[in-house]
């Protein structure tokens, strides 16, 4: 069927455009492309939206009345006989099909026809119909969708969801990570519509959902237009940041690089990790306390830009922040900021420049339009980058016209660096440029993050760092280099660092947007609707800690569940419950570098320091967790930092510590 002015009408198939547009005013706002809004709603012509697809338009103004008004529903159904009533005459008016409640029933009505069969559940006749629409617009039919309903909606009191949003940004600068939201899907089962700004916006910590996306379902989601968009004037379109053959092309280009042997190679690792152990023991023999995330926001990024671009930024080299705020013990502090700095501190303000753009949404250009964030420290990146990306191009060419011998043995070279390979693909420095920025910003906070909250928890659970420690002495010893061999051996070392995982994911939260309609397997009922276009957050931090996936005591930091049977009664036959570094074609590309790197980093540093604490003194006074969590369960009310999420996690303000030195080593 299809609708036109003159009503509905059997189509050719489907192919057929319908032959009339026209536009209704009705209620306080419209829609865009949701049919979670024609609750006790007009909708309007098909062709008039984005994709073909139906525009919905509310009746909103039933939202403004009190709950005990005729008509007026509980929360934001606000359909009843009464608006049921008001959407027929307003059918009649218009000539569009509506959809809303009349006598206690749910209908879908046309001018021409009245009312169409009963049916006990609104949602069904409003997925039903809105796929009449896309059929008949699209000229597709998605059988299997029919039946489905749509997701709850989280309501706000304000206009747009408004007073959600300001909650939400609340959260995010003074709340526990993931505080809001994992309340929110915890009411409602694991999945929800945030609705903010007249969005779409789905958000989940359901497995099915998150597997459906990342794998059997892949190609039907992606980054999509908007997060591109927003990333664009930072990442470009390197692998990180892009979709379809452009992602294929970036992910086919690079894979390559991180093949088993190269990763297995630790002599850079042991370098810098040499460098900043020293550093280390400098500071806690002058007796003071030092900011771990700090130290190894260096140690990542040094490895990383020597791996990458065979040219190190050397921050191991500058000084080390001591604490500076006022009850903080007086200690001297650094005076000049060295060019390594420059360099970090703005690869941290462009990647904070985006966090704030996630965090606002599609409206994040109206508040840059005097000032594009990211330019600023985006100069003093590409400062640094492009006599690196001119040198390697330079010598690509230069081997382009030497013998091939000559080039061979070059090429061979078990030092390559990622933009050594890369240039056999592509002079181009764009995408020199995008594809490098992109492997670094992938792989430095991550890396980063995860051996911060390793070494949080090492702190803050002596008997965990005791047993590791006693592991790493017994294989490795105090003062060998570890080699793959050995972490494979090293049971203990790879469930700590699962387990930081698992409770701390370096990417928290992480969104895929749906190409087509589609529908989500709902465990509690019908599946769930998804037009095109959604986005749909999901949040491997809250997975990871839900009770049923994990068991009761998912909340607690224990290694063991990644050894004894929890792995089979929980683990196996769920393995999507368990993703830091997501899953399907898309999966980290540094998966296998970041557990080398990490494990690397934490036998070195147990060969060095018998034990270590929080200096909570040293942590900034407003970075410290505030009192009141104390009166939460669960990890909010024992944890003694304030993990934070912008793009990555991090712990705000910073890791304060100190450490004893083992009494074994005195290389370092
Ligand atoms: C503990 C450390 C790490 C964690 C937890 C981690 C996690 C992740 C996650 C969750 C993604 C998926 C992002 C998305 O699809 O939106 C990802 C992608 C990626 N990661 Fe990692 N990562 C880590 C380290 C690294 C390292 C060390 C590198 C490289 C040196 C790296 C390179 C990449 C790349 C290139 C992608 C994009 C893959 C694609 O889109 O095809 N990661 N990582």
């Amino acid at each position: 069927m299809v609708l036109t002015k003159a009503g509905l009408f059997p189509t050719n198939g489907g192919s057929e455009r319908p032959p009339f547009q026209f536009t209704v005013s009705h209620g306080i706002h419209k829609t865009r492309t949701s049919p979670m809004d024609l609750r006790g709603s007009l909708v309007e012509g098909p062709a008039a939206t984005r994709n073909q697809r139906p525009h919905l338009i509310r009746c909103d103004c039933i939202r403004w009345l009190p709950q005990s008004f005729p008509g007026r529903g509980e929360g934001d159904t606000i359909v009843s006989e009464m608006t049921g009533f008001c959407a027929w005459i307003s059918c009649h008016l218009t000539n569009t099909r509506a959809v809303g409640y009349l006598f206690g029933k749910a209908f879908a009505l046309s001018p021409q026809i009245g009312l169409d069969a009963p049916h006990t559940d609104l949602d069904e006749v409003i997925a039903q119909e809105y796929l009449k629409f896309s059929y008949t617009a699209n000229g597709r039919l998605h059988p299997p969708q029919w039946g489905a309903i749509v997701p709850p909606r989280l309501n706000g009191r304000w206009i747009g969801n408004y007073d959600r949003l300001l909650e939400l940004l609340n959260h995010f600068d003074n709340g526990y990570m993931g505080d809001g939201l994992t309340e929110w899907l915890d009411d409602f089962k694991g999945y929800f519509n945030l609705w903010i700004l007249w969005e779409n916006s789905y958000m989940t910590s359901d497995v099915n959902v998150v597997k459906t996306m990342l794998a059997t379902d892949f190609s039907n989601f992606e980054k999509g237009d908007a997060f591109q968009n927003f990333m664009h004037s930072v990442l470009g379109t390197g692998v990180f940041n892009s979709d379809g053959d452009m992602w294929k092309f970036h992910r086919s280009m690079t894979r390559p690089f991180f093949s088993r042997e190269r990763i297995s190679h630790f002599e850079l690792f042991d370098k810098h990790a040499d460098e900043a152990i020293k550093k280390m023991k400098n500071r806690f023999r002058a007796g003071y306390a030092l900011d771990f995330q700090d130290l190894i926001a260096r140690y990542t990024l040094d490895a990383a830009t020597e791996f990458l671009f065979g040219s190190c930024v050397h921050s191991l080299g500058s000084d080390l922040p001591y604490p500076s705020h006022p009850q903080a013990p007086v200690v001297p502090q650094p005076t000049t900021r060295s060019a390594s700095d420059e360099f970090a501190v703005a690869f941290l303000d462009a990647q904070e420049a985006l966090a704030i753009r996630g965090r606002i949404g599609w409206s994040w250009p109206w508040f840059e339009i005097f000032q594009n964030r990211t330019k600023k420290p985006m100069r003093v990146v590409d400062a640094y980058l492009e006599p690196i990306l001119k040198e390697a191009v330079r010598k690509a060419e230069a081997e382009k016209g030497s013998t091939h011998h000559e080039s061979k043995e070059s090429t061979d070279d078990e030092q390559e660096t990622l933009l050594d390979h890369l240039v056999k693909f592509t002079t181009d420095p764009v995408v020199l440029h995008d594809e490098t920025l992109n492997i670094l910003i992938a792989g430095r906070d991550t890396t980063a993050a995860s051996l911060t909250f390793a070494v949080y928890f090492l702190c803050v659970y002596p008997k965990v760092r005791e047993r590791l420690r006693k592991e790493i002495l017994e294989v490795v010893g105090p003062t060998r280099r570890p080699t793959p061999e050995d972490f494979r051996e090293m049971k203990y070392l790879r469930a700590v660092i699962n387990e930081t995982l698992r409770l701390y994911p370096a990417v928290p939260f992480n969104v895929r947007c749906a190409k087509q309609d589609t529908t989500f397997a709902n465990p509690n009922g019908k599946p769930f609707f998804v037009p095109a276009n959604t986005f749909v957050t999901y949040s491997v931090f809250v997975m990871h800690r839900r009770k049923d996936y994990w068991g009761p005591d998912a909340l607690e930091f224990d290694p063991d569940r990644f050894i004894d049977d929890r792995v089979a009664k929980y683990l196996i036959p769920n393995p999507f419950i368990f993703l830091p570094f997501n899953a399907g074609p898309r999966i980290c590309l540094g998966q296998q570098y970041a557990y080398n790197e990490m494990s690397f980093f934490l036998v070195r540093l147990l060969q060095n320091f018998s034990s270590m604490s929080l200096d909570i003194r040293s942590q900034p006074p407003e970075s410290r967790p505030p009192g009141h969590w104390k009166e939460f369960s669960g990890r909010k009310g024992i944890e003694e930092f304030n993990p934070k999420s912008h793009l990555t996690s991090y712990s705000m303000g910073g890791l304060w510590l100190k450490m004893d030195e083992a009494e074994s080593t005195d290389g370092a």
